[in-house]
């Protein structure tokens, strides 16, 4: 798992950090760390051009060291001081020495022909959007030729929620120090970061344990172990899925199918789809009545396609009776947000799925800050919430979160969220705890997305046939983690 840390949390690790520390050498970590990470992205030092964008605080100081290492290298270093009577000394005595030079007032900044831009303009020091000069280099970085990179955070991004208040640094990759911060993969802030590298400056052992997480595909294997020689069809946890009408019995057979194909143990539908689910899953035992006529299950996944009429709340609160995990999904969202009551209170696990159309319907739309959002809505009804977006946010009621780490935006397409349902489904079946089997399920999903989109376009259908072989690359030598 890696953790997801909170600028106070970090402030609180480097306040310890830095007693124990001499003076200055914790910017040294971060500034090798960074030059590190610019050398290898460039691929040389000697003949290429870097602009630094600098602010008054450490951040700038930051870069400033930075480009010193890559001037002593032999690159052309020139840096831009926003407030020029605070840059960091000692930071700016190092880039002279190191043959690196000022731009002037209104001298040649030479953004317009640098190979790498570092933006060290403000880290988690930042209050409010970018300043106005602030924010016109942030616009020229983006449309000239350099390669952006962020020191610790990309200007104008807030490094806890990853809202974005007016212009912020478009960075292709961001450098961060001592722990991810969760703006940087989640909400608007995670189109800024690009790729994040993470620099190591001894920070790790005086962080606070993390409130939010991202899974790693090791994590997720822990969740789809295949079946031991004791196992049997209902050992492995037995998913009932009602999803799918007369009008929509794709999201049945969808729903049915990413359950089946995540664990094949057994599988049951309960509803009026059941015509549809047998055709294409024989294996499924179907019943065309309620789910009290389906049999024994350990999960209940509720609602695609299955309308909000009156028997679609009848069914949904006859679910949300018993004493199993259920996943409240698409139209069940609908009929939930408007009798909050059938799920508050609820002893046995509940996850909630919505997007953020059917987030809003609780209440307010999640707005900038995604995390804190998911959190409330759990909080206030006692569930886990799975809120979908491109990256993915689950809260737990205890105010647990993940971000999801993997997909692509080729999920954006119908019934790939009947297909997320399922997934879940069968992972709440083994008994796994609910938030983290919401987050295994979006991040198995994301996968898929990735497995099947490699080939071409996708439908919905292409990721439950992927799903197989999705679970033995995710159990087995694993697809590269995304960086964060
Ligand atoms: N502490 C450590 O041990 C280590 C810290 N490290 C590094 O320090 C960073 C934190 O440094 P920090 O605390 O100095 O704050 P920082 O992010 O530079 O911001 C302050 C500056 O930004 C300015 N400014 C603010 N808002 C602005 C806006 N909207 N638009 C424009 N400007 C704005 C603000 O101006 P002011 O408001 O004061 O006028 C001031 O000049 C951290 O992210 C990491 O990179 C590493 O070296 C590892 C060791
Ligand atoms: N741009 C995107 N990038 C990554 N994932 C996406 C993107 N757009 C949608 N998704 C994912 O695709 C799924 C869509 O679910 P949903 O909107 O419920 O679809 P449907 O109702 O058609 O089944 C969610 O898991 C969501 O996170
Ligand atoms: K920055």
């Amino acid at each position: 798992m890696i953790g997801l840390s909170t600028v106070a949390e970090v402030r609180a690790a480097e306040d310890v950090l830095l007693a124990a520390t001499r003076e200055g050498a914790l910017m040294q970590r971060a500034a090798t760390g960074l030059a590190t990470v610019c050398l290898r992205l460039l691929g040389r030092a000697h003949g290429t051009r870097a602009t630094l964008l600098v602010g008054g605080g450490n951040n700038g100081g930051d870069a400033l060291f930075a480009g010193a290492h890559l001037a002593a290298r032999g690159a052309r270093v020139t840096a831009v001081l926003l407030d020029p009577a605070r840059a960091h000394p000692a930071g700016l005595a190092a880039l002279r020495r190191a043959g690196g030079r000022v731009a002037g007032p209104d001298g040649d900044d030479g953004l317009d022909r640098a190979d790498l831009v570092l933006d060290g303009i403000v880290g988690i020091g930042g209050r409010g959007g970018l300043r106005p000069e602030a924010a016109r280099l942030a616009q020229r970085a983006a449309t000239g030729p350099g390669l952006t990179v962020a020191v610790d955070v990309p200007s104008g991004v807030d490094a806890d929620t990853g809202a974005v208040g007016g212009a912020a640094f478009p960075a292709l990759h961001t450098v961060t120090f001592g722990a991810v911060k969760p703006g940087l993969v989640v909400g608007e802030g995670r189109g800024y970061a690009g790729t994040v590298h993470l620099v190591d400056i001894g920070l790790g052992p005086h962080l606070a344990p993390a409130r939010a997480h991202q899974l790693t595909d090791a994590d997720v294997a822990v969740h789809l172990e295949p079946p031991g020689p004791g196992d049997d069809k209902y050992s492995r946890g037995v998913v009932g899925v009602v999803a799918g009408s007369a009008a929509y019995p794709g999201a049945g057979v969808l729903c049915t199918g990413a359950a089946l194909r995540t664990r094949p143990g057994l599988v049951r539908h309960a509803g009026p789809a059941g015509d549809a689910v047998r055709t294409a899953w024989p294996e499924v035992i179907v019943t065309d009545g309620g789910p009290g006529e389906a049999g024994r299950v350990q999960a209940w996944v509720v609602g695609p396609g299955a309308g909000t009429d009156d028997a679609a709340r009848r069914v949904l609160a006859e679910v949300l009776a018993t004493d199993l995990p259920v996943v409240v999904d698409a139209d069940a969202l609908t009929l939930a947000a408007r009798e909050p009551a059938l799920v508050r209170g609820r002893g046995a696990p509940t996850v909630l799925t919505p997007h953020d159309r059917e987030f809003a319907r609780f209440g307010e739309p999640p707005g900038a800050d995604r995390i804190g959002s998911a959190r409330r809505l759990a909080a206030d009804l006692g569930a886990v919430v799975l809120l979908k977006g491109d990256a993915t946010v689950v809260a737990g009621p205890d105010g647990t979160a993940f971000v999801n780490a993997t997909g692509t935006s080729d999920l954006a397409t119908a019934g790939s969220g009947d297909v997320l349902s399922g997934i879940l489904g069968s992972l709440l079946a083994t008994g796994a705890p609910a938030a983290e089997a919401a987050a295994a399920a979006a991040h198995l999903h994301g996968r898929a997305g990735q497995v099947a989109a490699a080939a071409g376009p996708i439908v919905a259908g292409d990721l439950v046939r992927r799903l197989p072989e999705t679970v033995g690359r995710v159990r087995g030598t694993g697809l590269p983690d995304s960086e964060a």
